[in-house]
């Protein structure tokens, strides 16, 4: 589903990326683990179309996205949440989900001014996907809270919900589980298998190992701005390079 061939990334002299290859299939959640610094952000900014690659290539189903900007990348089901919840903080649950619904209507002057059956209608869809998704990931409850008063936990939630409103064929999640009350991690994670589940292919990077163990069929490890090895948890966690090289600066 995804392909990277050849991808470097450089930032004035710091080889952030240099020369990652990796293939992800179709299915399931896999891991991308490593020490701090070893890319693995930076891979999520370059495959979202966030930054430009230095050199190499990304396809995603078969064709280049490199090159492409976020939004167009995004439009071919290929979504991302980042580290640091993002979205609006005054507006509510039910608003933040629909603002992200992809080809929101109502957004023209004219069509503010002359609702269209087809717009309302359009309108009415958004809703209730921002129903579905919602109750999907038990923020139902919270639909007309303020963004900026959830729990970290569900922040993390909605800007899950968010990038589902993008109807993603693949998610790539940031660290969704940072800064999250240790009670609501093991829901989070529910809530991760049960999207795989329904057919989203997910790609997840996070430093906590007894999530990526309980939540990943695959995991790949990076180290040095590349892909070192990768196979199940426990084969990558039983790699003595592995171990070497998460020595002194896993957190
Ligand atoms: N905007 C930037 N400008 C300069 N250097 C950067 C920039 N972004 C990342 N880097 C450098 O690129 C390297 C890879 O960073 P990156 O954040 O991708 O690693 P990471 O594996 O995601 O780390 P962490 O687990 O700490 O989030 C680091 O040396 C980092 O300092």
């Amino acid at each position: 589903m995804l392909e990277i061939s050849g991808v470097t990334r450089q930032f004035a002299g710091v080889h952030a990326l240099s020369g990652v290859d990796m293939t992800i299939g179709k299915g399931g959640i896999t891991g991308v683990i490593g020490p701090n610094g070893a890319g693995k952000t930076t891979l999520f900014n370059c495959i979202s179309g966030i930054l430009p690659i230095s050199s190499g290539e990304i396809r995603f189903m078969g064709e280049r996205i490199d090159g492409l900007r976020s939004d167009q990348i995004s439009g071919r089901g290929l979504v991302r949440t980042f580290q640091l919840a993002r979205g609006f903080p005054r507006l509510t649950v039910l608003e933040n989900l629909l603002l992200y619904g992809a080809d929101q209507p109502g957004e023209g002057l004219l069509q503010a001014l002359v609702r269209s059956r087809a717009s309302i209608r359009r309108e009415e869809e958004l809703i209730e996907k921002a129903l579905t998704i919602a109750g999907r990931l038990k923020l139902a409850h919270v639909l007309d809270n303020k963004a900026s008063d959830l729990s970290g936990g569900q922040k993390k939630l909605l800007e899950i919900g968010r990038a589902l409103m993008r109807d993603p064929d693949m998610l790539l999640l940031d660290e969704p589980m940072a800064g999250v009350n240790p009670s609501l991690v093991r829901e989070i994670g529910d809530r991760l298998i049960s999207i795989a589940e329904a057919g989203i292919t997910i790609v997840l990077i996070e430093h906590q190992m007894d999530l990526i163990a309980r939540l990943c069929q695959h995991v790949i490890v990076m180290a040095d701005g590349k892909r070192m090895i990768e196979g199940t948890f426990d084969f990558v966690a039983g790699n003595i390079e592995v171990q070497n090289a998460y020595m002194g600066t896993r957190r």
